[in-house]
């Protein structure tokens, strides 16, 4: 079966003090073992958290990086210095990126390349847009942002590829996706991959929402069978919240 991953997406927020202290209290408790938690934090906070995390099973995750190992690319940071620094994740293609820093399916496909060839589990962000829901265009959008991240990845690549689908619509706004609606579109993103790859592979791939995810809703998509967890930005600043999120992900809830 599929380990299920909650992410916690903090954007930019939390200075590495910050994030040392709500480690120290997520380290508090015990996790469930049953559950993938990952922290995707500001570059400048990585290595603090790489560190307090060690020998926990707390993973930790970037929210950008570049394709290329090393070069001329002012405010750029490489898989090599992450996977230095202790970094394990790393989110690509949020939508925040793609609307505000131009990034492109070519550009999350090349970062998908670079991360998997450098040993990170990549996180690949894919979803529409209000406009495209309402045109209807909502699966035709995402299987072409699916396929042209994944595109020349080997099977055994894929399966170690997270997506994350996450509406555009549903960021930030409080008003997440129906869990039925969610299930529908992750259904139809494992469809996607067993179209572009084997049953196999869709089986063992592992597909997240994300969008308003709090504790209060969590378990209604963790009920779907095609939702393995969740990228969770708000819900996730505060340690209590997170903890709450990865304990309703566990079987054992
Ligand atoms: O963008 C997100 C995670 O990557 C979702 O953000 P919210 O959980 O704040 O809606």
């Amino acid at each position: 079966m599929r380990t299920p991953v909650i992410a916690g997406n903090w954007k930019m927020h939390k200075t590495a003090a910050e994030a040392l202290s709500f480690v120290d209290e997520v380290k508090r408790t015990t996790l469930p073992a049953d559950v993938e938690a990952v922290l995707c934090a500001p570059y400048l906070a990585l290595p603090a958290l790489a560190e307090a995390t060690q020998g926990t099973d707390i993973g930790i995750g970037a929210q950008n990086v570049h394709w290329e190992e090393q070069g001329a690319y002012t405010g750029e940071v490489s898989v090599p210095m992450l996977k230095a620094a202790g970094v394990q994740y790393v989110i690509i293609g949020h939508s925040e990126r793609r609307a505000y820093f131009a990034e492109t399916d070519e550009t999350v496909n090349k970062k998908t390349r670079a991360a998997l060839d450098g040993g990170l589990t990549p996180i690949v962000c894919v979803g529409e847009t209000l406009a495209e829901r309402e045109a209807d265009k909502t699966k035709e959008v995402v299987q072409t942002q699916v396929k042209a991240a994944c595109a020349g990845l080997s099977s055994a690549e894929m399966k170690r590829t997270i997506i994350a689908y996450e509406p555009v619509w549903a960021i930030g706004t409080g008003k997440a996706s129906t869990a039925a609606d969610a299930e529908e579109v992750c259904a139809f993103i494992r469809k996607t991959v067993a179209d572009l790859y084997d049953q196999q592979v869709a089986n063992e791939v592992r597909i997240q929402y994300g969008g308003s995810v709090k504790p209060e809703n969590i378990r209604s998509f963790m009920a779907e069978p095609n939702i393995d967890g969740a990228l969770v930005g708000g819900a996730a600043l505060k340690a209590d919240s997170f903890i709450q999120l990865v304990q309703a992900a566990s079987a054992g809830e």
